[in-house]
C-alpha cells in the first residue's frame, strides 16, 4: 500500500471543511458554489492520489531493460503533483526564470479548472460573424499553449493517437511547428450566412480551412498553436466503372468535367475533421449538455476530464473520422439555388467500396452517386458526394463482420436482417444522421434537386435542418449485386424510400441471401 501523501492530507482536511460548509449552506446560493468548487478539489486530489499510488507502486525491473537515464525521467516516474495556485498550466512553478521544459518531462496536469492561475482561454463565440470575435479554435496542450486553450480534445480525430505515438517514440518533436506556405485552400468556398448560425453548424469549424491565416498574428506573436481542421484541393480521380460507363455511352467526355475516354474525372475534394459545439450537439441529439459531456466521459474510458471539470469551454474534437466531400463541375454552384444539385451523402463500408464485396449495395451506389453528380454538373448544375467515416453503421468492422457470420450460418432472410444487427450491438444504427446535415450547411447549400439515397434517416435530418429534397433517387435494380437484396429489402421494410410497392413480412421472409456453403462450390 503506497503511504499516505499530501493528496491525501489535503483531500481530508477538505472533506472537513466540506462537511461544515455543508450544514451551513441551506439557500446560500454563493456558498453552494463554494461548496462545488472545493468538491472538484476533492474529487481532483483524489485521482491525483490514483495516479501517485500507480506511479509509486514497485515495478518488477525487466531483465532486459535499458538502465534509466537519470536526467530524463519518464512522466511515470514523476510524482505528479496537483496544480497548487502558484503552478502554471504549463507545468513549471510560477517564477518568472523558471525554465520552459518541454510538457512530456514536466509535471502532469491531469485537468484545469476554469479560476485556476494561469487559465486564460482564448475568446470563443461560436456562430459570431466576425472571425476576430468569434476566435480561432485552440485545442493544444503544448507549453506555449495549454494555458490559452477553448477546445478540449486533440486535432487529427482518431488519428490523434498515431501522434501521440509519434511523439512518445521520438518521431516527432513535441516543438515541431507546421509549415503552412502554399497549403491555402485550392478553391474559394463560401462565406455564407449559416457560418455565423450557431444552430446550424455544430460538429466542425466553419472557419477550419482558413484557421492558420485568419488567426496569424496569434501564430506568430503568441506562438499560440493553430491548426486547419479542413482542407481544399484538386485532383483527378478514375473509378474502372466510369470507363465503363463512358465506353457504354451512359456518360460523355466533355474536356472538362469528364476528361476523356477513360472516364477521369476532374474533382474539388474537401476534408473535414470533426468540431464539436456541445451545447448545439447535445441540442440535435434533444438531450441537455451535462448529459452530453459525462456520457463522452465515461464512454471514452475517463480520456477528457475537462469535459467534467471545465464546463466554460463549449468545443470538444472527438477522436473519430471525419469525412470527405467530392464536388463535380464548379464549386460556386453548390450554393447557386437557380442551378439543379445532385447529391450523395455515403457512409464509409470498406469491404464493399474499396474490395467490392458484393452482400451490400455500398460500391454501386457510390459510383452511381458519382456518375450522376457528374452529369448533373456537366449539365450546368451541380453534383456531389460526401463521404462519411461511419464503418459499418458506425458499429465498426469487427461487429459487421460477426453479423455476417450470423446471418450466414442461419437463413439469413431479409426479415431478419436488423434484428441479428441488434442482438449482437444492441442497435442497428449508430450513424445518427442529426449532425451531417452540418456539412450541407457549410457548403451553402439550400435545397437538393435530386437525392441519390433511399435512406429515411439521412432524408429526415436533411429536412429537419430545413433543407428540402425534390426528388429522391433509389438504386437502379440492375446494380444491385447478387447477395444484397436481403440489405436492401429489409431497408425498404424498415422505411427506406423506394419506387416499388412495400413487401408484406411474408413476402420478406422469402428473401434470402447466398449461405456460406454456396460460396464452397
Ligand atoms: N453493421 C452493419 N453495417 C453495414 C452492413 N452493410 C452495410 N453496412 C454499413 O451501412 C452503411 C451504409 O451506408 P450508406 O451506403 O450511406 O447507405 P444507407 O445510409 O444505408 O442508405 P442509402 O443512402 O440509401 O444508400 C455503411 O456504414 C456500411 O458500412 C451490415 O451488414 N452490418
Ligand atoms: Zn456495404
Amino acid at each position: 500500500m503506497a503511504a499516505p501523501g499530501a493528496g491525501d492530507n489535503m483531500a481530508s482536511v477538505m472533506n472537513e471543511v466540506l462537511s461544515s460548509l455543508k450544514a451551513l449552506q441551506h439557500d446560500n446560493a454563493q456558498l453552494a458554489s463554494a461548496i462545488d468548487a472545493i468538491n472538484g478539489r476533492v474529487n481532483m486530489l483524489a485521482g491525483v492520489k490514483q495516479v501517485h499510488d500507480v506511479a509509486s507502486a514497485p515495478r518488477k525491473e525487466e531483465p532486459d531493460a535499458e538502465p534509466k537515464k537519470p536526467e530524463q525521467p519518464a512522466p511515470a516516474d514523476q510524482p505528479p503533483s496537483s496544480p497548487s495556485s502558484s503552478d502554471q498550466l504549463d507545468g513549471t512553478p510560477s517564477t518568472a526564470t523558471a525554465p520552459a521544459r518541454p510538457a512530456n518531462t514536466s509535471k502532469i496536469i491531469l485537468t484545469s479548472y476554469p479560476g485556476q492561475a494561469g487559465i486564460d482561454p482564448i475568446v470563443m463565440n461560436w456562430g459570431h460573424k466576425d472571425p476576430n470575435q468569434r476566435g480561432p479554435v485552440v485545442v493544444s496542450r503544448h507549453p506555449s499553449t495549454i494555458r490559452r486553450r477553448n477546445a478540449i480534445g486533440a486535432h487529427g480525430g482518431s488519428y490523434s493517437i498515431y501522434h501521440a505515438l509519434a511523439v512518445a517514440s521520438k518521431n516527432l518533436r513535441l516543438d515541431h511547428r507546421p509549415d503552412f506556405t502554399d497549403t491555402e485552400p485550392a478553391a474559394n468556398i463560401g462565406p455564407f450566412p449559416q457560418w455565423s448560425d450557431p444552430k446550424k453548424i455544430v460538429s466542425m469549424d466553419p472557419l477550419g480551412h482558413l484557421s492558420p491565416w485568419l488567426f496569424k498574428e496569434y501564430i506568430t506573436e503568441q506562438g499560440i498553436e493553430i491548426r486547419p481542421t479542413i482542407a481544399v484541393t484538386k485532383a483527378h480521380m478514375k473509378l474502372p466503372e466510369l470507363e465503363h460507363s463512358v465506353k457504354s455511352g451512359r456518360l460523355k467526355p466533355d474536356g472538362k468535367i469528364c476528361i476523356n475516354e477513360s472516364g477521369e474525372l476532374n474533382v474539388t475534394k474537401v476534408a473535414v475533421e470533426p468540431v464539436w459545439y456541445l451545447p448545439g450537439v447535445a441540442e440535435r441529439f434533444g438531450i441537455d449538455e451535462g448529459t452530453l459531456r459525462r456520457t463522452l466521459f465515461e464512454e471514452t474510458g475517463g480520456s477528457y476530464p475537462e469535459l467534467i471539470t471545465r464546463g466554460d469551454i463549449k468545443l470538444f474534437l472527438p477522436p473519430i473520422g471525419g469525412l470527405t466531400v467530392y464536388c463535380f463541375g464548379d464549386v460556386a454552384k453548390m450554393s447557386d439555388p437557380n442551378v439543379k444539385l445532385a447529391l450523395r451523402v455515403h457512409d464509409e463500408c470498406n469491404g464493399s467500396d474499396v474490395f467490392g464485396s458484393d452482400i451490400c449495395t455500398c460500391r454501386p451506389y457510390l459510383i452511381f452517386g458519382v456518375e450522376e453528380a457528374v452529369k448533373q454538373a456537366q449539365a450546368g448544375g451541380s453534383g456531389v458526394v460526401i463521404y462519411f467515416r461511419k464503418e459499418g453503421r458506425a458499429l465498426g468492422e469487427v461487429t459487421k463482420y460477426l453479423v455476417y457470420n450470423a446471418r450466414k450460418r442461419g437463413a439469413d432472410r431479409a426479415s431478419e436482417y436488423f434484428k441479428r444487427t441488434e442482438n449482437i450491438a444492441g442497435v442497428k444504427d449508430m450513424r445518427f444522421q442529426a449532425l451531417m446535415p452540418d456539412i450541407l450547411h457549410w457548403l451553402g447549400i439550400t435545397k437538393i434537386d435530386r437525392m441519390l439515397s433511399m435512406s429515411n434517416m439521412k432524408h429526415d435530418a436533411i429536412v429537419e435542418q430545413g433543407i428540402p429534397i425534390h426528388e429522391r433517387i433509389p438504386i437502379p435494380d440492375d446494380m444491385i449485386p447478387e447477395d444484397s437484396r436481403v440489405e436492401i429489402d429489409a431497408k425498404i421494410h424498415a422505411g427506406y424510400f423506394s419506387t416499388g410497392k412495400a413487401m408484406t413480412m411474408e413476402e420478406l421472409t422469402k428473401v434470402h441471401g447466398r449461405a456460406w456453403d454456396d460460396l464452397d462450390h
